[in-house]
């Protein structure tokens, strides 16, 4: 998904409904105010280019505090915050507008009160959007539905199965939004943009919703928040670390394979499979995290399908062992020794690739370089080395396992 995507996130609500105090967008969760949880998010997804806030500037003190400090990973970019307006929709047509003079292909419409927005959801939105234009995220039902008469009286209403709840992020070609919101500027009681497009004539296709992505509303989502986080805090605390290292020697060729990249160089590194000393190094320092074994005993040099493989699939399979765990990588990290050829004009090209291999954002990966003085064997221009480290979180269990 190469498309331009940006992210505005409504923030100009009262929040009447979440009770007393801060506006509910300020309000800590977590120890930390709403808002902010929302926007790192988004900052930390990839393929997100520029996030922008539309806000009440009555509240522009509380937002300040609220963002101190905050920047993207992967270079996704926060943007200087926007007014909006007395609805939603509203809101929705400033912060699009804000983005016209450098508009994106892509953008994401999201809830400032949806603090629990996955990575899978922004990357479904985004891929749906793509494809067709408009999309929003449901779920089915889980209650019966009935009409409800205003004597208080109800009748059978409409097929549960027929029915969707939506939620955000609701993701469009940035045009086709910002065409349908200026269209309907003197409507303002569509209460999401699904509606806009849908009112201005456009198919709105749908993809799976989470019901973790609750949108705080009522002062009980805010406890309910809290235990949430509490739950996620637990399950960040089993944070471990292993280290993978690896060697190939020089041998026939005119390049060799490293961080999964081919570098043009007058031999290559002799091996069963690519000999790519980098992805085998980190495949064995994530496989060590979970005390999974090692790269030699999932996939043996004594077995023919392995014969020239790329040592992407190896990295692959470590990352999906640690997700099938529950499992999340939070950074690998890669030192090379050799004395040539030189990394340095690689060491990028490597990091991006690794960070696609593995479903990061590139600032989750390092890679290093170094000689080793001319001793020893990689000093001698015999091979190359490859040292690496894997952080991962966990679930926590008593057992560890
Ligand atoms: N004029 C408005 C109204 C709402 N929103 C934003 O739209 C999102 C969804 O709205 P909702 O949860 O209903 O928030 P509020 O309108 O603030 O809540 P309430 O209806 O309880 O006042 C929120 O992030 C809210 O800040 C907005 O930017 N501008
Ligand atoms: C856009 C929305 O989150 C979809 O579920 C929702 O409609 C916004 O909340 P509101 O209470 O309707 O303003």
């Amino acid at each position: 998904m190469d498309a331009t995507a940006d992210v505005v996130v409504v923030a100009a609500g009262r929040g009447t409904r979440a009770g007393e105090g801060l506006p509910k967008q300020y309000r800590p969760i977590g120890g930390r105010p709403l808002l902010r949880h929302t926007l790192e998010r988004f900052l930390g997804q990839p393929g997100i280019r520029r996030v922008v806030t539309v806000i009440d500037p009555a509240h522009a003190e509380l937002y300040a505090a609220a963002t101190q400090g905050l920047s993207g990973a992967g270079g996704a970019r926060l943007a200087a915050p926007v007014t909006g307006g007395a609805t939603r929709q509203a809101s929705v047509r400033a912060g699009l507008e804000a983005l016209a003079e450098d508009p994106p292909e892509l953008v994401l419409i999201h809830d400032a009160a949806r603090p629990f927005v996955s990575a899978r959801l922004v990357a479904d939105a985004l891929e749906t959007a793509a494809r067709h234009g408009a999309a929003v995220p449901v779920l089915r039902l889980v209650d019966t539905v009935k009409r409800w008469e205003a004597d208080g009286f109800v009748v059978s209403g409409p097929d549960r199965d027929l029915l969707r709840s939506v939620q955000t992020p609701q993701s469009f070609r940035y045009a086709l939004i910002r065409e349908a919101h200026r269209a309907l500027a003197g409507r303002d009681d569509l209460t999401d943009d699904a509606a806009v497009a849908d009112a201005a004539g456009h198919r709105v296709a749908s993809f799976t919703g989470d019901a973790a992505n609750l949108k705080l509303t009522t002062p009980e989502d805010f406890v309910g928040a809290e235990r949430v986080l509490a739950r996620e805090l637990r399950d960040l605390a089993d944070v471990r670390s292993a280290t993978g290292y690896d060697v190939h020697a020089f041998g026939e060729g005119d390049h060799v394979m490293l961080g999964g990249i081919a570098i043009p160089f007058g031999r290559g590194l002799a091996g069963h499979s690519d000999a790519d000393v980098v992805l085998h190094a980190l495949t064995d320092a994530l496989l060590g995290t979970i005390g999974a074994e090692d790269i030699g005993f999932h996939f043996p040099p004594s077995k023919p399908e392995w014969k020239g493989a790329a040592s992407d699939q190896f990295l692959r399979h470590a990352v999906d062992l640690v997700a099938a765990k529950g499992g999340r990588v939070a950074h690998l990290d890669a030192t090379i020794v050799c004395e040539e050829p030189k990394i340095g004009p690689h060491r990028q090209a490597m990091r991006e690739r690794i960070a696609g291999i593995a479903g990061l954002p590139v600032a989750r990966v390092s890679v290093k370089a170094t000689t080793s003085e001319r001793l020893g064997f990689t000093g001698r221009r015999e091979g190359i080395a490859a040292l690496a480290t894997a952080t991962v979180r966990l679930p926590f269990t008593e057992d560890g396992e």
